[in-house]
């Protein structure tokens, strides 16, 4: 049965009533549009699409679904990539586009408060108008909103060195599961006041409400970035030139890619062959560089690192237009493979940790996936690896994903044994609920349970991503 013939045609009114009869959706390519994300795994279903303009009708439509115990799914850009915004089971997806406004700044506090549904490239520009810089980028930033980025705790290819989402979040405003409106923190550097309530929204992945505001904090922007690419032998010199290079630079990013995944973008187009002679790994870099000093260090660095055999050959931007190139080496990776329909992992483990997993993983791999394309790239100076299988054209989704989830515990055990995470960035959605407890303790998941009660007593709230209730 198709969930959307079950909605009260009197909910569909009351719908209407509070956000005006254009902004409720409910024809098949709204509901194939607004309730699915960058996953490919599950059938959209939802029954209806909403788009509030206020935090006000935001909370008269979840006080509404309450009513009618029917569950929400908040939606943003829908880049995610853990089916955390897929609505498959009759949900109203309350969509954020609407509410993409900066509301005000005060440069005094290098404060910015904003709609959720704002873009994180448009918050980009924003603060370079202002003479800042919102530090929390990635591939996405064209079309993922800040609620989205708030609900994952999004991280990026800037994590090494500003951290976190998190981080930049000093308030928010909330509509809770139960229909309440919280302004959480309000923007304060300094509040020792009890529970920091703000901090629970980020990363819950819209399970307690759905944020509708936010306090963002932004920084000065680096000047004269420079970004150098380096062939590297194996797995074992990567986190050699790591320690290397941060020693003595403050890095604004350590990345890594093998040669499967430079294929993929260099097949692409619209990108240049870094080196004329393919290495199984590169590791892209990135510091400021308006010191001759620091890059003349940067320099001797990369000689030392060469003669030690870390590195292969390397390449230095000299304008921002090459280090933009550079970057899409990297940042091109993930759309490229998307046709491919990856098997998709985003684990971490402590950089102490980094070779000894890699190794481990690299076996699993190598025994389990002989045949398969594997595209290894990440953050690995955050100690977080995308691992990405390929379909082999000769499989079915079904029978590549039943193969791949075979392999997938035997990687997950390996994350639990040095004590790392199943998701570092793009949260744990649907796809990877049923490995939770590889990362999380039962008791502790007990206390998510008891706290997501507290929020939304009536379970209404995105049910079924992060874990069931
Ligand atoms: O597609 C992926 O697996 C990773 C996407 C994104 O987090 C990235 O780092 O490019
Ligand atoms: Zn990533």
């Amino acid at each position: 049965m198709n969930a959307r013939t079950s909605l009260p045609s009197a909910l569909l009114e009351q719908l209407q009533s509070i956000v005006g009869e254009q902004r409720v959706k409910t024809d098949d390519d709204s509901l194939q549009t607004w309730g699915l994300d960058w996953t490919k795994h599950f059938e959209p279903q939802p029954s209806v699409i909403v788009f509030p303009g206020t935090t006000e009708e935001v909370q008269a439509i979840v006080k509404l679904a309450n009513e009618h115990q029917i569950p929400v799914t908040p939606s943003g850009g829908r880049t995610g990539l853990s089916a955390g915004a897929v609505a498959a089971n009759g949900e109203i997806v309350i969509s954020l586009d609407r509410m993409n406004k900066v509301l005000d700044f005060l440069p005094a506090d290098r404060l910015v408060r904003i709609q959720s549904g704002v873009v994180t490239e448009q918050l980009q520009q924003y603060a370079e108008q202002q003479g800042l810089y919102y530090p929390v980028d990635f591939a996405a930033a064209g079309s993922s909103q800040m609620g989205g980025n708030i609900g994952t705790n999004a991280g990026g290819i800037k994590v090494i060195h500003y951290g976190m989402t998190r981080e930049w979040v000093l308030g928010l405003t909330v509509v809770t599961g139960k229909g309440d409106i919280l302004h959480l923190n309000k923007g304060m550097i300094k509040n020792a006041t009890g529970y920091a309530l703000h901090q629970l929204f980020i990363g819950s992945e819209g399970t307690l409400g759905i944020v509708t505001e936010a306090e963002i904090k932004l920084t000065r922007a680096p000047q004269d970035l420079k970004v150098l690419v380096l062939s590297v032998p194996d797995f074992s010199a990567v986190m050699p030139i790591l320690h290397a290079f941060q020693q003595r630079i403050d890095l604004t990013a350590f990345e890594f890619f093998n040669q499967v995944a430079l294929e993929k973008v260099l097949a692409h187009g619209h990108a240049q062959r870094p080196f004329e002679t393919e290495s199984p790994l590169y590791v892209l870099l990135e510091f400021e560089g308006r010191f001759e000093a620091v890059v003349d260090d940067a320099m001797q660095i990369f000689e030392h690192c060469m003669e030690q055999g870390w590195i292969l050959d390397g390449v230095m931007s000299q304008s921002q237009a090459q280090a933009q190139a550079l970057w899409h080496l990297r940042e091109g990776i993930s759309e490229t493979i998307a046709p491919f329909t990856p098997y998709k992992n985003d684990i971490s483990v402590l950089i102490t940790h980094v070779p000894a997993f890699i190794a481990d993983v690299d076996a699993i791999v190598a025994a389990n996936y002989p045949d398969f394309e594997v595209c290894w790239f990440g953050h690995i100076g955050d100690g977080n690896l995308h691992l990405n299988i390929l379909k082999p054209a000769n499989l079915t989704k079904d029978e590549f994903f039943e193969k791949c989830k075979v392999v997938n515990q035997f990687v997950f055990e390996t994350v639990q044994k040095y004590n790392g995470s199943i998701s570092a960035e793009h949260g744990v959605g649907m796809t990877k609920k049923d490995y939770l407890a590889y990362t999380r303790d039962v008791v502790e998941i007990g206390y998510m349970r008891e706290l997501k009660k507290i929020f939304d007593p009536n379970g209404i709230m995105n049910p079924g991503k992060i874990f069931d209730l």
